[in-house]
């Protein structure tokens, strides 16, 4: 049984594991998000900069037409402004210098009024500011004398001067605003005042006509504030002082310009407006007061469009925060779930290379992984071992690899390789040689397969195994050169160390069929050592040993081996096979082993021929036939040899037809 603290152990490390790794994913995600609000800000700091500069270009667009609207006025207003005067010094000039005896004015007042556009009335006044006549009959008489602009103009008394009344209201009940000029008699002196007062309806219609826009307002005003008339016309408007602290009006008097584009509060007005302002001061007239013609428009209703435009820009630009905000999270959460399953398998991975590697430590195998994109080779700590080097992490070249293979096991090597890339094998396993790193060569076992491939099926990681079989190799060869060994030593005469009977039977077997395929002779000299029982019972078998040992020595030594092979046939008793050899060959061949024989002088103390070893042959020699069996050439030469021996010994003898022909009992050829 765990305890609960042995229990959990395991899964507070993984805890503990994951703890870092999902820091640095939400640091990671933190990152990402104060990056998207940094590159927002950026966005709507530039489209409010692109935005305010489209507004400030409006807003100046639509001062500059203001501008010129006022300006429109001004000309106008001119125009009329001098008209006026100079019809009032017309009019004065046809008065008598003495007024105040004249019976009546010498023109009628409402034809020039009716002459003049924008003048409502006119009216000619003594000194006194008694009315003298006037346009409306019913104004002739009345004492003006208290009137401010009657005041005025008679305070003032310059000849050229055009007097500008503020707007007062008329007895008749109206507002009005005068236009005076000063009267003076032949003495020069101040005789009276000819006025006219303007027809505010009649500026009204002229200021309307220029407005362009709904919100659009037009005014003129008096030099020292009020308002003389506007449009659309206000009546409550009428008279109103401009001139007060912080107004516009003021700030456009006290700047000394003749005309400015401000944007501000109208007195009176909670609005925000543009305007542009024109003093009315033609330098052709004499005003004692100028005239200010100001045109504005409503600052909100000038900026609706381009409000409407930027809300529909930030709509967008929220929107496709909104959208850019739900990708980012969309995408977190989606790398979020791939990281962690590639952890996952990089962890199962990793967990499968640590089993494999511990299978591969305890079956000793060296594994390596070749990448042929770029001929390199990662191996494990094994292989390096195998090889004699330090364990390395890094990728090695596979040309390195290649330099450590033994010279006589390239070409198989590379052509198991180069098989099996081709796909002509599902993998490759071979032995071969690696020099280690100490000079010597080591035995490796390879089993490697392709791993990877492209679509395409061209090779690109080849992953193998090194089996380290020196060992196991050399207890092989040593076994393969004792079994050779064992093999010669079966086939070997032990006395004499000549070929003996087992070989014998062997070649003369494998001979005869090729010479039965091939129709060629095959010659057999027998050869016997002459009286050896004699020689053995004599000197005793340990020196007949010897002297057959001797015997063997010098008729190996006058063959021409392996064509002409000296084999012990069994006792004292000697065969050579001669291939593609007829009688007379073998003849020659057994006249050469009787002279080497006899030149050895080998000594035999008891032989009644010589005191020397002699010996007798017997040659024989048949082409195989089917109808023929080997044992017949075997004893045809025993018959030859038996005649030599008969004959006296110490030569050969050549076997008859006869010899030839007879066939040993109970054996029969293969094909008869
Ligand atoms: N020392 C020794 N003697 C052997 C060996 N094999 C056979 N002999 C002897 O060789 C002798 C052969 O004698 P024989 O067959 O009578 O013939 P021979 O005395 O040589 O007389 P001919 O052959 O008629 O000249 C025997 O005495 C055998 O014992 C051997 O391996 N060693």
């Amino acid at each position: 049984m765990q305890s609960p603290e042995t229990g959990s152990a395991p899964l507070e490390a993984a805890q503990r594991q994951r703890g870092p790794v999902t820091l640095l994913l939400r640091r990671r995600n933190h990152r990402e998000w104060m990056l998207w609000a940094l590159a927002w800000l950026l966005v709507l700091a530039l489209a409010w900069h692109v935005s305010w500069r489209a507004r400030d270009r409006i807003v100046a667009q639509d001062m500059q037409r203001l501008q010129g609207q006022a300006q429109a006025v001004e000309i106008h207003l001119t125009r009329h402004l001098k008209a006026i005067s100079a019809a009032l010094a017309g009019a004065g000039q046809l008065l008598p210098p003495d007024l105040a005896a004249a019976p009546s004015v010498p023109f009628p007042l409402k034809l020039l009024v009716e002459a003049m556009p924008g003048v409502r009335g006119l009216q000619i006044t003594d000194r006194d500011g008694r009315v003298l006549a006037a346009s409306q009959p019913e104004l002739t008489d009345r004492d003006v004398s208290a009137r401010p602009y009657f005041m005025t103009v008679r305070a003032s008394s310059q000849p050229d001067t055009l007097y500008v009344s503020p707007p007062f209201r008329s007895v008749l009940g109206n507002f009005t605003t005068v236009l005076s000029r000063t009267l003076h008699d032949t003495d020069g002196r101040f005789s009276g005042v000819i006025s006219a007062s303007l027809d505010v309806d009649y500026f009204e219609i002229v200021l309307r006509a220029l407005l362009y826009a709904p919100d659009a307002r037009a005014t003129i005003a008096h030099g020292d504030g009020p308002i003389i008339m506007s449009s659309p016309l206000e009546d409550a408007r009428i008279g109103f002082d401009l001139n007060q602290p912080g107004s516009l009006f003021r700030v456009h008097m006290q700047s000394g310009r003749m005309h400015n584009l401000l944007q501000g509060r109208m007195v009176g007005k909670s609005e925000m407006r543009m305007m542009a302002l024109r003093a009315v001061e033609p330098a052709a007239l004499l005003l004692d007061r100028p005239l200010v013609v100001y045109m504005s428009r409503h600052t909100d209703a000038v900026l609706a469009p381009w409000w409407a435009e930027l809300r529909t820009e930030l709509l967008l630009l929220v929107l496709t925060m909104a959208v850019s905000a739900v990708w980012l999270r969309w995408h977190q959460g989606r790398r979020h779930l791939q990281e962690r399953t590639e952890r996952k398998a990089a962890q199962a991975e990793r967990e499968s290379a640590r089993r494999l590697e511990f299978g591969l430590r305890g079956a000793d195998l060296g594994l390596w992984e070749w990448n042929l994109a770029d001929d390199t080779i990662t191996v494990n700590a094994r292989e390096m071992e195998m090889l004699g080097y330090p364990p390395t992490d890094e990728p090695l070249s596979a040309e390195f690899w290649r330099a450590l293979l033994h010279s006589d096991d390239q070409a198989e090597t590379e052509r198991a390789i180069a098989a099996h890339l081709r796909n002509e094998a599902p993998s490759y396993r071979l032995e071969h040689r690696y020099r280690h790193r100490d000079g010597h060569w080591i035995w490796v076992l390879t089993h490697a397969m392709v791993m990877q491939r492209t679509a395409r099926g061209k090779p690109l990681r080849v992953v193998g195994t090194h089996l380290d079989i020196s060992e196991r190799k050399r207890s092989q060869l040593e076994l393969e050169r004792m079994n050779a060994q064992l093999a010669a030593l079966s086939l070997t005469d032990g006395l004499t160390g000549v070929a003996n009977r087992r070989q014998f039977d062997q070649t003369l077997a494998l001979e005869w069929a090729r010479g039965l395929r091939n129709h060629q002779p095959l010659a057999l000299l027998m050869l016997d050592v002459d009286h050896f029982k004699r020689y053995n019972d004599h000197l005793g078998h340990p020196e007949g040993d010897a002297a057959l040992r001797a015997v063997a020595q010098v008729l190996s030594g006058c063959l021409r081996t392996p064509v002409e092979k000296l084999m012990r046939y069994g006792g004292e008793e000697f065969a050579v096979l001669l291939i593609d050899a007829d009688a007379h060959a073998g003849a020659r061949v057994a006249q050469r082993c009787l002279d080497a024989i006899a030149q050895a002088r080998l000594p035999h103390p008891d032989s009644p021929l010589s005191p020397w070893i002699s010996v007798s042959i017997g040659v024989a020699s048949l082409v195989p036939q089917p109808e023929h069996v080997q044992e017949q050439l075997v004893m045809a030469a025993d018959a030859a040899l038996y005649r030599a021996k008969e004959q006296g010994r110490v030569r050969y003898e050549i076997a008859t037809a006869d010899d030839t022909l007879k066939r040993p009992t109970g054996l029969q050829p293969l094909m008869p």
